[in-house]
């Protein structure tokens, strides 16, 4: 199946000369008809330049990018607003405008494109329903929570039916209470609706709870892709590295590292946990070796559990080299020495 946006080679420089910024740099990505796609990079890495070239608020300065086939960079003005009809987007700071009241806001993308009043009403109603704030239709954004406001923002981004999805650090400015119900609805948006859903963020925590496939920025490039699992499970670069850390959690900074060995002189080994699963007991009790739990953590990522347990291992050194040797034709295992001989 065709891509339904498709960045082939494609380059945003910012100014010229020596003061030009490569703000996206060679990207090359696909991105398929109904997934939840997610791209993470620290600030300034080029995320939302990226996202602002898919609706064309920037124009490229190098390569192609093909919306539902078309080729933005090549279309015209009135070609361009009607790829952008067919795109919702949804902000950090919402975007509201605050001189109208909530169904004023959603009415408003209707009325630019021309809808008649008794039908922007209905339609109105049924987003300010579907986003769960039908009896705030009245209300001015003001009155309204952070997580209100940005169901405002989702209702009107969906009012003219589109089929894709930006969110631009949709959930960064809110409580995370807050962020779960408004990542539920995007993820309700994506699975009811069959929108196509970008998200950008600078949270792994967004990535792990909602988005199928990431992309990792840095430097203006993707130098990481793939389904979401996968780059949990096997980050390469170092960046991605540290964004699985953050939200994870389930392995030893250096420092608990030195507590626990400090703690427990025995052993001590990480073993991942997939979603095949291992019987680490079973492996324990075959080799002959006690194990204790010192540390771990199994979250689920794209709705699959992943994660990892710290053990400390007793017995004899033979013995839990042969567990280990067991351990590892079957999942990836690190070992972490012992105090004495620290690895
Ligand atoms: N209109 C502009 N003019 C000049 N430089 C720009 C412009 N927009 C972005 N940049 C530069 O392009 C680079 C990428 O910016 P971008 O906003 O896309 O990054 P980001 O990953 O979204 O970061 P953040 O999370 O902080 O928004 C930065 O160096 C930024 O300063």
């Amino acid at each position: 199946m065709a891509p339904l946006i498709s960045f082939q080679d494609v380059g945003k420089v910012f100014g010229s000369g020596a003061t030009a910024v490569r703000a996206v740099d060679g990207v090359t990505l696909d991105i398929q008809a109904g997934e939840i796609f997610g791209v993470i990079g620290y600030s300034g890495a080029g995320k939302s330049t990226l996202v602002r070239l898919v609706n064309a608020l920037e124009p490229v300065t190098s390569g192609r990018l093909l919306v539902d086939g078309q080729d933005v960079t090549a279309l015209g003005e009135s070609q361009l607003r009607r790829v952008r009809a067919g795109i919702g987007m949804v902000f950090q700071q919402f975007n509201l405008l605050n001189s109208r009241t909530v169904a004023g806001n959603v009415a408003y993308p209707l009325k630019v494109a021309g809808w008649p009043k008794a039908k922007r009403a209905a339609r109105v109603a049924e987003l300010l329903d579907y986003v769960g704030i039908a009896d705030k239709a009245k209300a001015y954004p003001r009155q309204l929570s952070g997580g209100q406001k940005q169901r405002v923002g989702i209702a009107r981004a969906l009012a003219t039916e589109p089929r894709i999805l930006l969110a631009d650090e949709a959930t960064s400015a809110l409580d995370p209470d807050t962020t779960q119900d408004v990542l539920a609805l995007l993820r309700r948006v994506n699975r009811e609706l069959g929108v196509t859903v970008v998200v950008i963020t600078h949270e792994m925590d967004v990535i792990r709870s909602l988005a199928h496939r990431v992309a990792v920025m840095e430097d203006g490039k993707v130098i990481e892709h793939g389904p979401v699992y996968d780059v949990f499970a096997a980050p390469r670069e170092r960046a991605t590295r540290r964004f699985v850390a953050t939200t994870l959690k389930d392995r030893p900074t250096p420092e608990a590292l030195e507590r626990l060995r400090h703690r427990h002189p025995g052993r001590i080994v990480t073993v991942t946990i997939r979603e095949a699963g291992v019987d680490v007991t079973a492996a324990l009790r075959a080799h002959g070796v006690d194990g204790t739990i010192v540390f771990g953590g199994i979250t689920e990522i794209d709705e699959r559990p992943f994660g990892s347990l710290t053990l400390e291992l007793t017995g004899s050194d033979a013995a839990i080299d042969a567990l280990l040797a067991d351990l590892r034709s079957r999942t990836d295992v690190e070992d972490l020495g012992t105090a004495g001989v620290p690895a």
